[in-house]
């Protein structure tokens, strides 16, 4: 049982958006997909299910083939915030036509939590705050009881009781349903404690797919304070320099070996302290750009 994306092509306007993607993930997972604005998060998103056609890969769902098998997509849950089709419609609706869509659809789950969330049925929801639509979208996408969720920036405008209160939706439904669930979110610290992986994109490219226990076991972050104004080159060759501020420099080693850390030695840095290791600090080692920090002269 999984969902598998190989060599999954999607040009737009000419750019290759999303080039050679390829990961597979399994029930019960929870997988946070990162990387800046505009890399092609919602597009994969998007290609995955059906609202763009991709240029070149396969997609398979449990073993069978999502392009030749439509009814296949009734696995896959995908409540894209930006579209408009329901906007008109009522919570209520939505669930009536969502439960044609899917067989699986448990309307007395979705009524149980849209009460629980005070949420009214009989609202439209163009009437919903971007708060309680984004609510809605995730008690809809739970509802359908589809074993593969993708949630587009699901915490976005949420207060923090009810992020908090989604989050244990999303962690009850990954270990008790076995659902799978991928989430594309800039809200990389409250991500960092629900996800097991991150998947990274970047120009276009899958650049990480990092197993989030493995990576803290492995990784480093350091903070470095050197005498003259020169930032040795092992920092540059082996780290990611997260920031620059006067002499001090931050920076993260993915894989901190013992050499590693024998070479650092050499560089002889007037002060050396081991920071705690983020997501976020993993999302500025590889996608913060040289323009995006101030270099010593
Ligand atoms: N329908 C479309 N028409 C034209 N360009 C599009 C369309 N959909 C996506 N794009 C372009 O594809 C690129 C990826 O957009 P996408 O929305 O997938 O990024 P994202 O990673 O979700 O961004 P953000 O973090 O800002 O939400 C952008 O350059 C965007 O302008």
């Amino acid at each position: 049982m999984s969902l598998k994306v190989s060599g999954l092509c999607k040009q737009i306007n000419h750019e290759a958006t999303l080039d050679q993607i390829s990961f597979e993930i399994q029930p019960g997972q929870i997988v946070g997909v990162i990387g800046r604005n505009g890399v092609g998060k919602t597009t994969l998103f998007r290609t995955i299910n059906g609202q763009y056609l991709l240029d070149r890969g396969t997609i398979t769902v449990d073993g069978e083939t999502l392009l030749t098998q439509p009814d296949l997509r009734t696995r896959l849950s995908f409540v894209d915030p930006q579209a408009n089709f329901f906007k008109g419609a009522t919570a209520q609706q939505v669930a009536w036509y969502y439960q044609v869509a899917y067989p699986d659809f448990d309307l007395a789950k979705f009524n149980q939590l849209l009460t629980r969330y005070g949420l009214a049925a009989n609202q439209k929801l163009r009437h919903f705050s971007k708060g309680m639509f984004g609510l809605f979208t995730i008690i809809l996408s739970v509802a359908t009881g589809a074993p593969y969720i993708f949630l587009d920036e699901p915490l976005d405008g949420l207060d923090v009781i009810v992020r908090k209160n989604v989050l244990s939706i999303l962690i009850d439904e990954a270990a008790t349903q076995k659902r799978a669930i991928m989430i594309a979110s800039h809200n990389l610290s409250e991500l960092e404690g629900i996800i097991d992986r991150a998947l990274m994109l970047k120009g276009g490219r899958l650049i990480h797919d990092y197993q989030l226990e493995t990576m803290r076991l492995q990784a480093r972050k350091l903070q470095l304070v050197y005498r003259d104004k020169k930032i040795p080159a092992l920092l540059r060759e082996q780290g990611h320099i997260v920031s620059v501020s006067g002499r001090v420099i931050v920076v993260v080693f993915e894989d901190f070996t013992p050499t590693l850390q024998a070479a650092l030695a050499a560089t002889e840095p007037a002060f050396q302290e081991t920071l705690p290791l983020s997501l976020t600090d993993l999302f500025m080692a590889n996608l913060t750009d040289a323009g995006d920090y101030e270099l010593l002269s």
